[in-house]
């Protein structure tokens, strides 16, 4: 642990999303249980835990992806600015835009550059105009730090780009519908160490603008990035608080044994 460079700067206090009472089951398999965790405004929050224990499904709940999943049930209260982003009223595909995803492996549409960034604002009706739509599509790119490698070939294939490249396409595509939560899914998982490095600088200049909730299985990626770690075992969440106190002092005997290495 003694590379880690835990990210000290100040954190908003205000709530985003909070959870309460989640399980999710899929099928008879209880995977997670009875979480609550408050995702705070304009902060990194990592989710960090062994595999299965259920990191990826809670962030699912998140955006409601796990609707897709038809075994899974999700139980309990999760609100976004004090809403019920499960409630009845709520469009899934309308929240989806304000709670944006980028997942494990880039996953870039087969089309063009600028349509992967376009699709977003193009759907959910976000721009009027060429003009607009092309304003967008730069700052978009320009957010997720792409715009001076490929503004002279917007028109080129989006899968031809490198994998960095391309997740960072998937965070421009992301971006580009003005979310107020970022998901990211292992995103640097697929990456070598210095495209994961721009992807790292950029998550951190991401969260001035809105809240990005992480999961990795790099200890040393959660200490570099985020504010928030939440530690995950068994389907329950074990321990949440700020990043530092997390890696130097857990509270839990079961998240000790993780960052020292003896599970997991
Ligand atoms: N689509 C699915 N259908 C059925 N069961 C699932 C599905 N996704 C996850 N599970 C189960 O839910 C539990 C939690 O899995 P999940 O993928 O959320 O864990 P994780 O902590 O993200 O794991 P990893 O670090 O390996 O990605 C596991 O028992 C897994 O088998």
């Amino acid at each position: 642990m003694n590379d880690m460079r835990l990210t000290e700067r100040a954190v908003s206090e205000k709530s985003k999303m909070s959870a309460r009472a989640v399980d999710v089951y899929y099928g008879t398999n209880h995977a997670l249980k009875n979480v609550d965790v408050e995702i705070l405004d304009k902060t990194v929050t990592a989710f960090i835990g062994p595999s299965g224990c259920g990191k990826s499904t809670f962030l699912r709940c998140l955006n409601r992806m796990n609707d897709t999943v038809a075994s899974a049930r999700v139980e309990g209260l999760i609100e976004m600015d004090g809403q019920d982003i499960y409630d009845a009223r709520v469009d899934p595909v309308q929240l989806r835009a304000k709670v944006g995803m980028v997942f494990q492996k880039p996953n870039p549409f087969p089309k063009s550059i600028y349509d992967n960034v376009a699709y977003g604002p193009k759907i959910h009706g976000l721009t009027r105009t060429k003009a607009e739509l092309d304003e967008v599509v730069e700052s978009s790119l320009r957010k997720a730090a792409l715009w001076n490698e490929v503004k002279d070939r917007l028109t080129a294939a989006g899968t031809g780009l490198s994998g960095g490249q391309q997740q960072r396409l998937c965070i421009a595509r992301a971006v580009a519908t003005s979310p107020e939560v970022l998901l990211m899914d292992e995103p640097c998982s697929a990456l070598d160490p210095i495209a994961t490095a721009q992807v790292e600088e950029l998550i951190s200049e991401l969260r001035s603008q809105f809240s990005v909730v992480i999961v990795t299985h790099s200890m040393q990626q959660a200490a570099r990035v985020s504010q928030r770690t939440a530690f995950f075992h068994l389907g329950s969440l074990v321990e949440y608080g700020e990043t530092g106190t997390i890696f130097t002092a857990p509270k839990d005997p079961r998240t000790e044994s993780y960052i020292s290495g003896r599970i997991g």
